[in-house]
């Protein structure tokens, strides 16, 4: 079993137990559920941002704890000031300690697009996000099959979410052109294995459509490669451990936006 598998199972039980908690009519309900999400593309495009989407993570099955300290409104205020186009945070709880409550902090203090960064296997997970501020949602290939990501890409599009859709090789790319998604990252951590390699990014940059926001995901901690990245075509940069492992996150990637 590897960790990708161990996360999706404790998923369907988590999801099974919230729907018990909370029903989606009740999701539906709340303030937040009815609000129009922030254009990721839109965000993108504007004067003056990085390109960076800057995550808030505080530990990781890979890395253990990262970061216990932060608090995630400041963390993530000062990423907006930084002049990142979005904000990633984690709300998984028993792999990355975060929660929907930190999701809501974040939307509290942030005008700029806001992404759950969970392993989705459910509709009623993009009801959540919804429900808690996010703007983006993010389906990851490895762990969805086709049908499954054709419903749930659609569910969120007609929430009117914008979708990230994670892909690690050409095999998943390919299962998903024809889906509704804004942007196509390439992690480039292997969820099975935790392997990284900025490789996968370079050889998938060409094959991904000019439609979407192209995104370079995991493991980048140099802003030499960024420039790098951004010559072979990506126009967006998804970071967290770069920042989160410091003890003043806002202050490292004031430091590191200076560099790119
Ligand atoms: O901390 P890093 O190496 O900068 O990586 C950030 C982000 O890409 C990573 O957290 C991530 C990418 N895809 C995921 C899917 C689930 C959980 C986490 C992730």
């Amino acid at each position: 079993m590897t960790i990708l598998d161990k996360i999706v199972a404790r998923k369907k039980v988590e999801v099974a137990e919230a729907k018990i908690r909370v029903s989606l009519a009740e999701l539906e309900g709340y303030p937040l559920f009815k609000r129009t999400c922030y254009s990721l593309q839109e965000s993108a495009a504007t004067a003056g941002r990085t390109g960076i989407i800057a995550e808030y993570k505080r530990a990781s099955p890979s890395k253990g704890l990262i970061n216990g300290t932060s608090t995630v409104q400041d963390v993530v205020k000062g990423y907006q000031d930084a002049g990142a186009i979005a904000i990633s945070v984690l709300t998984d709880s028993d792999f990355f300690q975060g929660s929907l409550a930190d999701l809501s902090a974040a939307r509290e203090v942030l005008s700029i697009p806001l992404l759950r960064k969970e392993f989705i296997v459910d509709s009623y997970q993009i009801a959540e996000a919804k429900a808690y501020g996010a703007d983006i949602i993010l389906l990851i290939a490895a762990c969805l099959s086709d049908e499954e990501l054709t419903a749930l890409a659609h569910y969120a599009k007609s929430l009117g979410l914008n979708i990230l859709l994670e892909v690690h090789d050409e095999a998943e790319l390919n299962r998903s052109l024809h889906l509704p998604v804004d942007a196509i990252g390439v992690n480039n951590r292997n969820l099975k294995d935790f392997v990284v390699t900025l490789d996968h990014s370079y050889s998938l940059v060409n094959k991904i459509p000019a439609t979407v926001l192209k995104v370079s995901e995991s493991g980048i901690s140099d802003p030499k490669t960024i420039r790098e990245l951004k010559e072979a075509g990506f126009q967006a940069f998804l970071i967290g451990e770069n920042f989160m492992k410091t003890s003043d996150p806002a202050f490292a990637i004031q430091s590191f936006v200076k560099e790119i």
